[in-house]
């Protein structure tokens, strides 16, 4: 068997009928039906506060839904043995709008560490010391035009900086499924084509990002969701998507 279509391989995400309601009694999302199939790319659009991450943070099953169903190729991750979910969270890469990574550590080290949990043990720990691969996470921020930065301190980069090193490490990590929360909030125009042109390269992969900006998810995504109030407002072709609909999208009239 292919090492691609491993058990741990995510072919397509399916939710029903989830919400996730906060420790405040406020539900982020609420009630959403979604299937997200293999290699399909779809961007979240919304206002602020209208749940894309929270959404993306159940896709990638860091946050397990208040009720309803969330399936990863027909199953449940939270009923999988801790192994299973672990080698499941292997093929997930998750992008932050702010990278949480460890300041004082070496850019190489970082990206590096996309690779972690699919390493043996004994490695991973030797590139902490030691990189294990230059030319991997070297080529990878080539290309992210950051290859000056490969073996500076994380402390030393700007804020966009920073958010490239987080987009190199899960390139380098090469997961199946890419869950990219805002991944263009810190850097230019022309950065931000650049980098949803590296995101979506990979022909290979099963990709959903949240975007505040509305042009560029329908130039570069085929399939918009639009998200208001943790619920669907729509879920089309993005050549469907009117003006109409992105100024009901993005006004403060609530959810009927
Ligand atoms: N930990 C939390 N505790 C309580 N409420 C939360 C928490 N995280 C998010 N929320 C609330 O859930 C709602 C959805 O938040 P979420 O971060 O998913 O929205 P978003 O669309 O990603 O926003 P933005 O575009 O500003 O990043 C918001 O009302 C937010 O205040």
């Amino acid at each position: 068997m292919s090492n691609r279509l491993q058990s741990s391989s995510v072919t397509h995400l399916d939710l029903k009928k989830v919400t996730l309601i906060q420790q405040n009694g406020h539900p982020s999302i609420n009630q959403l039906d979604l299937r997200v199939n293999h290699f399909e790319r779809v961007a979240i659009i919304g206002s602020s506060g209208s749940g894309k991450t929270t959404l993306l943070s159940i896709l990638g099953t860091a946050l397990k839904p208040s009720s309803g169903e969330y399936l990863v190729n027909t199953k449940n991750p939270w009923s999988l043995s801790r192994e299973k979910l672990r080698q499941l969270r292997t093929q997930i890469g998750f992008i932050y709008q702010a990278p949480p990574l460890p300041l004082k550590q070496r850019v190489i080290t970082s990206v590096l560490a996309g690779k972690l949990g699919k390493w043996p043990i004994w490695k991973s720990m030797l590139s902490l010391l030691y990189p294990m691969d230059i030319a991997g996470p070297q080529n990878i921020l080539e290309k992210l035009k950051l290859s000056e930065a490969l073996f500076v301190r994380c402390d030393t980069l700007s804020g966009g900086e920073l958010q490239r090193v987080g987009i190199a490490r899960v390139l380098y990590q090469d997961p199946e499924l890419i869950l990219a929360d805002e991944p263009i909030s810190a850097l230019d125009p022309v950065l931000s084509e650049l980098i949803i042109e590296q995101i979506l390269h990979h022909q290979q992969k099963t990709i959903v990002v949240s975007l505040h900006d509305v042009e560029v998810a329908l130039k570069w995504f085929p399939r918009i969701i639009g998200l208001k109030e943790g619920q669907l407002q729509f879920d089309l072709p993005a050549e469907e998507v009117t003006e109409e609909m992105l100024a009901a999208l993005y006004s403060s009239a609530t959810v009927a």
